[in-house]
């Protein structure tokens, strides 16, 4: 059995073998343990990591303190050991790529930071932030749980190199750019003398132009280098723009290595982004990468109640139910699904009912009403593994070709009415436990693994367009 002051460098061996990269760098990394007469005591550095620990994981660290030490009680807390925390081995090995921060970065006192901050700091208006991006207007659901912790976090303490940079990814439409303007908004309003600067990559390409063309680039470089936050929109624009991506891999190390935090969004992730330099993208993931999903229907539902009441309109419950049924692509399209009802109702002058909605949406609710056919699933499923449609019948078991197969019956039982027997038989004739174990495999696959979700989720996207 291990001694008590061994358990928790066992027991990180433990989780980085259980958890995903993410998962441990995020949440079980930054955490600090001591041994004492009670049991163990586990140090979170705030609340959300605190939180997060307690409804994920706690549960499995009292399970392996149990294996590992026999009955010692863990108790979690907030805040750092009072003497020397528990060993923890050097290095983790669990990407842990990043260097370590320079001591220019790691030991300037938080005075002088701020001190620095106030001197070069900017107007609101300069950050270039919209003000009603904020965590409170932000609706949380399943799909962006994890993501706005994270962000929660790095709002509260900026530059932290567990999360510098925080790279968050996702489809069209969810709420990137709200959610990172939310950092930058709840740091402002914390420090308005910060440094701060949102902007879409493509601005950021048209800026780095004409300083070359105005020869006003040492400026427009001196800019960037001195900011303390730097928001980038849809980073997936600098593909294939060389010049551009030389310029933001000076800009970044310049930042990263002086301590400050660069944010960016994208519409994959870091691996799957085509035309970038292959040292950006490993720069990417230094930090933090964090995934938006599609908000589920409770959650659509949250979102319309709240989009009504921030603008004083009357919406019942099972209005914003039906709407959000029927609207489920992206946050964007419940948004304008919302906007036409109340102007549709308006303009009758009627209130906002059930067949006034029936009628203001006629269209969107025509197109969700064309099924998803277990053959369209197929077809897209295997032209986008590029693999033959026939595999999809075949009794072939090689990963390449089982794999997707898998795929598609999970997309079959989320897109289409057919019961487990009959999704069976649309594949050659399978048993309902092979298609339940395939969804089953493919759902935890989903979370463990950041190809396998965007492979997922593309599809999904791609079958319900
Ligand atoms: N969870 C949420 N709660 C409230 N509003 C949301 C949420 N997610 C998205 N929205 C709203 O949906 C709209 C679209 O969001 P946003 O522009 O942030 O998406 P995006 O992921 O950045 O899209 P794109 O990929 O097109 O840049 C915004 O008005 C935003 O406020």
């Amino acid at each position: 059995m291990t001694e008590l002051d061994q358990f928790w460098p066992a027991c990180l061996a433990r989780l980085e073998a259980e958890l995903s990269s993410q998962q441990f760098n995020t949440w079980i990394k930054p955490l600090a343990a001591e041994a004492n007469d009670e049991g163990i005591a586990l140090f979170a550095p705030n609340r959300f990591i605190m939180q997060f620990i307690k409804d994920r994981f706690l549960g499995r660290i009292e399970e392996l303190a149990v294996e590992l030490v026999g009955e010692a009680p863990v108790e979690l807390r907030l805040g750092a050991p009072s003497s020397k925390p528990l060993a923890v081995p050097a290095a983790t090995g669990n990407g842990a790529r990043k260097p370590a921060p320079t001591p220019a970065a790691s030991n300037i006192p938080s005075q002088a930071k701020q001190a620095a901050v106030k001197a070069i700091g900017g107007s609101h208006e300069s950050t270039r932030l919209n003000p009603s991006f904020t965590f409170d207007t932000l609706v949380t659901g399943k799909g962006n749980q994890l993501a706005r912790a994270a962000a929660m976090q790095i709002a509260e303490n900026p530059g932290d190199q567990a999360y510098n940079p925080l790279f968050v990814y996702g489809g069209v439409g969810l709420g990137k750019t709200h959610l990172i303007q939310a950092i930058g908004n709840h740091v402002f309003q914390k420090n308005p003398q910060a440094k701060i600067r949102y902007i879409h990559a493509e601005r950021y390409v048209a800026d780095i132009m004409r300083a070359y063309q105005h020869k006003a680039f040492d400026e427009f470089k001196r800019y960037y280098h001195s900011l303390d936050l730097l928001l980038i929109d849809d980073i997936q624009f600098f593909a294939g723009k060389n010049r551009t991506q030389e310029e933001f891999f000076y800009a970044f190390n310049a930042l990263i290595e002086g301590g400050k935090q660069v944010i960016m969004t994208c519409d994959t992730y870091p691996k799957q982004i085509e035309g970038m330099e292959e040292r950006l993208i490993s720069r990417f993931s230094w930090g933090l990468t964090v995934e938006i999903q599609p908000p589920e229907l409770e959650m659509r539902v949250a979102i319309l109640m709240k989009k009504a009441e921030a603008d004083s309109i009357k919406l019942d419950h099972p209005v914003a139910f039906f709407i959000a049924q029927n609207v489920r692509s992206n946050v964007r399209e419940l948004e304008g699904a919302l906007k036409r009802v109340v102007a549709y109702a308006r303009f009758t002058n009627q209130n906002i009912s059930l067949d006034l909605v029936k009628e203001a949406l006629k269209d969107i609710l025509a197109a969700g009403n064309r099924q998803v056919t277990v053959d369209a699933i197929q077809k897209t499923v295997a032209e986008y593994y590029k693999i033959k449609l026939s595999d999809m019948h075949s009794k072939k078991r090689s990963r390449d070709i089982a794999r997707p197969r898998q795929v598609a019956m999970a997309l079959a039982k989320e897109l289409t009415q057919l019961s487990l027997p009959n999704i069976g038989d649309a594949f050659g004739g399978r048993d309902h436990t092979t298609v339940l174990h395939a969804c089953k495999t493919i759902a935890e696959m989903r979370s463990n693994d950041a190809d396998m979700a965007h492979d997922y989720d593309t599809l999904l996207s791609m079958l319900r367009n």
